[in-house]
């Protein structure tokens, strides 16, 4: 979200304001409007107003009625502030605009196409835009292309400025149209779209794309281009001497710069497209103030009509802003005219936009100089959503590989998930592999039981508690093996735990599968099935196996 930037200039006196008073006051960001005793027109007598001075903050209050002044502010400071601020924008992927909004002779195209020897904003924008694409261009791998077109809304037709040949102008004008994505443009009266093929190469690959537009595109490779552009379009504009202004634009002006930067990132395509409109209004004006009549009436009870629901969309849009909170649709008169239409984007759209409210110093213009300071005050509530304009296709393009690469990450790692569970299995059904095998012991199930087969002698540990499954077998190796505690002198084969128990119990005997049970004695008794045994005595072991109870460690054993 963009809050639209407002600036408000004013310019010195000119020759038929010699003998009115300066009522315009400028600090810091303010502007303001002192006291002045002018009258005012209506149908009853003639009022004298003056009530007081009436002051607006803005972005940017500029002062230009006086050279000499130190607070003068000259063309290249409005450059910088907001010239600078638009180049950014575009070359960061946002559409911008620039429009100069007044009454007539307050300024409008002075500040935006300026003249020779003082330049505008316009032509010091395409300068700065060049400056910085060579600057850019020795640097990174982007590609650049600037294509400019130049229009005029004269009596609500739109007239191509950079192709006015009688036989391609269709009677009526080019007429406009809606993208659903690319908003307001403009194409021919018959209704038939011209498709124009558009490229641009990016490290010798051709990205491709069809235009539909019948407003002349220029493709300009430097300031010179434009230069020229510029020249044969204010050439072409509409101008006449009214009693307000020698030269007045009778029509509305939009110069757009389109924008484009493409490049590979990371082996990726990505192009930004970034339309500029600079945009030099049509006055307001009053007829009995330009004593105009004929044609130049009717152009500007045009201009005002547009100029009128300019005035409401940016009001609607204001209202909307502060609605915000409470969600209320409002409805945008953008097609009550055409100006206001191919703006869509710029007000309340997709677009950083900045208004610059051109002012008259004079007293005599006290009216048209509050009216318009009320308008720019309005237009600061206007929330833009401008958002950086990727091409389509590439952004398809982009987004799948993007898709790709997380899958293939996704692919990779459960591989790898894969692999470490196979090899933790594998281990474990090796590491019983060999237990078994070890202890030569297999395990056969038979009915609803478990049976134990070992060619070994061995002892099988129950526990007392019947709940309980654990289950011990103890292998009789060939020869001794020693039953005691920790307590023995020497290290015990099988080690006996829990109360009573004895240093040395007893000693299993195994020679050749033939096993011996000989006890210590004393207080380490040894019970075969039941019995206690004092002497050694040989075991049995399969199906006559004995119950062993060496007391109380080994609870019951039993020797298979
Ligand atoms: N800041 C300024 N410094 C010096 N002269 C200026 C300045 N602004 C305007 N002027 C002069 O005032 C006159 C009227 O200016 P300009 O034609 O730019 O007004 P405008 O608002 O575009 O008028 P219109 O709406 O009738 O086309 C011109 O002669 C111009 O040179």
């Amino acid at each position: 979200m963009a809050s639209v930037r407002v600036a408000v200039r004013v310019r010195p006196l000119n020759k038929r304001e010699k003998k009115s008073k300066v009522i315009v006051r400028m600090k810091d960001n303010t502007t303001s409007l002192v006291q002045a005793k002018v009258p005012v027109r209506g149908d009853g007598p003639v009022r004298v107003q003056g009530d007081g001075a009436k002051t607006f903050a803005y972005d940017f209050s500029y002062d230009s009625t006086d050279r000499k002044s130190p607070d003068f502010v000259s063309q290249k400071k409005i450059f910088q502030d907001l010239g600078v601020d638009v180049l950014h924008a575009a070359f960061q992927g946002f559409n911008a605009c620039v429009f100069a909004y007044g009454q007539t002779s307050s300024g409008k195209s002075y500040t935006m196409m300026g003249e020779a020897a003082d330049k505008g904003l316009i032509p010091r924008i395409c300068e700065g835009l060049f400056c910085e694409i060579s600057a850019r261009n020795e640097g990174d791998a982007m590609s650049f292309r600037t294509e400019v077109s130049y229009l005029e809304i004269y009596n609500e037709h739109v007239l191509d400025l950079l192709n006015k040949r009688p036989s391609s102008a269709p009677k009526g004008g080019l007429r406009v149209r809606e993208h659903p994505v690319d908003g307001p443009y403009v194409e021919s009266k018959k209704g038939c779209i011209t498709p124009v093929l558009w490229f641009t190469v990016v490290e010798s690959v051709v990205i491709v794309r069809w235009l539909c537009s019948d407003l002349s595109r220029h493709v300009v490779q430097g300031y010179g281009d434009v230069g020229e552009l510029m020249a044969t379009g204010n050439a072409n504009r509409t101008t006449a001497s009214t009693g307000m202004n020698d030269a007045s634009s009778r029509s509305h002006a939009i110069f757009t710069i389109h924008f484009t930067q493409a490049r590979f990132d990371s082996e990726l395509p990505c192009e930004m497209l970034s339309k500029i409109h600079l945009v030099d209004l049509a006055g307001s004006e009053r007829a009995d103030a330009t004593r105009a009549t004929g044609t130049r009436l009717k152009e500007g009870a045009n201009i005002n009509k547009s100029l009128v629901t300019l005035g409401s969309v940016i009001s609607a849009l204001a209202d909307m802003s502060d609605k915000q909170a409470t969600k209320k649709q409002t409805f945008i008169p953008y097609r009550d005219s055409v100006l206001t239409w191919l703006l869509k984007d710029s007000l309340g759209g997709n677009s950083k936009t900045i208004m610059i409210a051109t002012i008259s110093p004079a007293d005599v213009n006290y009216g048209e100089t509050l009216s318009t300071l009320r308008y720019a005050s309005r237009a600061k509530s206007i929330v833009n959503s401008p958002t950086v304009n990727e091409d389509a296709s590439v952004k398809v393009i982009r987004e799948l590989q993007e898709e790709i690469a997380r899958l293939r990450g996704l692919l990779d790692q459960t591989s790898q998930e894969v692999l470490e569970l196979t090899k933790e299995w594998t281990n474990k059904w090796w590491e019983t592999e060999n237990i078994l095998k070890e202890e030569i012991l297999a395990l056969r199930k038979e009915g609803s039981g478990v049976v134990l087969d070992s060619q070994l002698p061995h002892l099988i540990g129950i526990d007392k508690d019947l709940l309980s499954t654990g289950v011990i077998i103890y292998h009789l190796k060939e020869g001794r093996t020693l039953v005691g505690s920790d307590e023995a002198s020497d290290p015990q084969d099988i080690a006996l735990l829990g109360p009573g128990r004895r240093g040395e119990h007893c000693v299993f005997e195994n020679r050749s599968g033939a096993v011996s049970l000989i006890p210590h004695g004393g207080d380490a008794p040894c019970l075969v099935n039941g019995v206690e045994v004092t002497r050694p005595c040989q075991l049995n072991q399969g199906e006559g196996a004995e119950r062993l109870t060496l007391t109380p460690c080994i609870p019951n054993g039993n020797i298979i």
